[in-house]
């Protein structure tokens, strides 16, 4: 986990019921939390980000719950890269993309809240999510900071960047994983024997870079299934960005299988990448490419 995550250690659960309602009521006298229980799952997540930072969100019952500690990895992972460019630089706002910020729009709620000065465009597929992510965006007053663009399947992935000129600092994305409804129920059974396989990957034009996280929640098959897997999702961004070049510093992306890290490398190695930087919960390293 990041070192400023402010969950290395994991929350006080009975202490949080205690300030939020709805979560005494489902946890009554269990002396446990039953992560296996949606509901559970949903209401730690809106009580941690309402207690910790002040983000008011409503998650459908119908996509995809993420959790909050994972998620705040990615945004702190995010934010060192951005640190490291503007102590070089001297700026101090920067603007990202999240691509697919799903129902809840956690990455850029949470970054607007960690970074006062950073704004977001961001892309989301499916009708559902949109409403709901419009509708978490709102809701915390954040409209001025957070544009949500409609994608198509057809479109380019990484769509901000192929309109208008606005230079972007950074594309984050948590893309669908699978390739089929097998390959979801394989990875569910292999991630049984194997829970820390999961990683994050980032990737940077034109010296091109990257990053790594791990994920829990099942999703809805728009959230969780896309044609060719993960690593053709992230394929996809790496075309899109060699079209856009330098007006976004960073790509980055999650990727959900330790399989798709293979095929990412031999990916960005298939366009001259010289390095990868890779995080997990566990490690980050930089190896080179070439
Ligand atoms: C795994 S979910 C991640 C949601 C959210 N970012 C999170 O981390 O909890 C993937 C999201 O990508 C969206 N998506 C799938 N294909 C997309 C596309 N071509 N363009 C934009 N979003 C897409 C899905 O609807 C879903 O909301």
């Amino acid at each position: 986990m990041h070192p400023r995550n402010i969950y290395l250690n994991p929350p006080d659960f009975p202490k949080l019921a205690g300030s939020y309602p709805a979560l005494k009521l489902l946890l009554q006298n269990s002396s446990y939390v039953d992560f296996h229980n949606e509901d559970v799952q949903r209401c730690v997540t809106t009580a941690l980000l309402d207690r910790d930072f002040n983000l008011k969100i409503k998650l459908s019952n119908k996509r995809l719950c993420p959790p909050v500690p994972n998620r705040l990895n990615y945004v702190l992972w995010i934010q060192d890269i951005v640190r490291a460019c503007q102590a070089v630089t001297g700026e101090g706002d920067a603007t990202g993309i999240d691509i697919g910020t799903g129902a809840s729009a956690i990455y850029p709620l949470l970054a607007c809240r960690l970074e006062p000065r950073w704004k977001f465009v961001v892309t989301e597929l499916d009708d559902l999510s949109e409403e709901y992510a419009r509708g978490n965006v709102k809701s915390n007053n954040l409209n001025d900071r957070i544009q949500i663009l409609k994608a198509s399947q057809t479109g380019p992935l990484l769509l901000p960047l192929f309109e208008g000129t606005q230079i972007f600092d950074f594309t984050m994305c948590n893309p669908p994983f699978y390739s089929s409804a097998e390959d979801v129920a394989q990875s569910s059974e292999a991630k049984e024997f194997a829970p820390n396989s999961v990683k994050t990957f980032f990737w940077v034009s034109p010296q091109l870079s990257s990053l790594f996280v791990r994920q829990v929640c099942t999703g809805a098959a728009i959230e969780m299934i896309t044609e060719g897997g993960e690593s053709a999702f992230v394929r996809r961004m790496m075309e899109d960005s060699i079209k856009v070049g330098t007006r976004c510093k960073w790509y980055t992306s999650m990727l959900g299988k330790l399989s798709s890290v293979a095929e990412v490398v031999e990916e960005l190695r298939a366009n001259s990448a010289r390095d990868a930087k890779f995080y997990s919960q566990k490690f980050s390293l930089t190896c080179p490419l070439d």
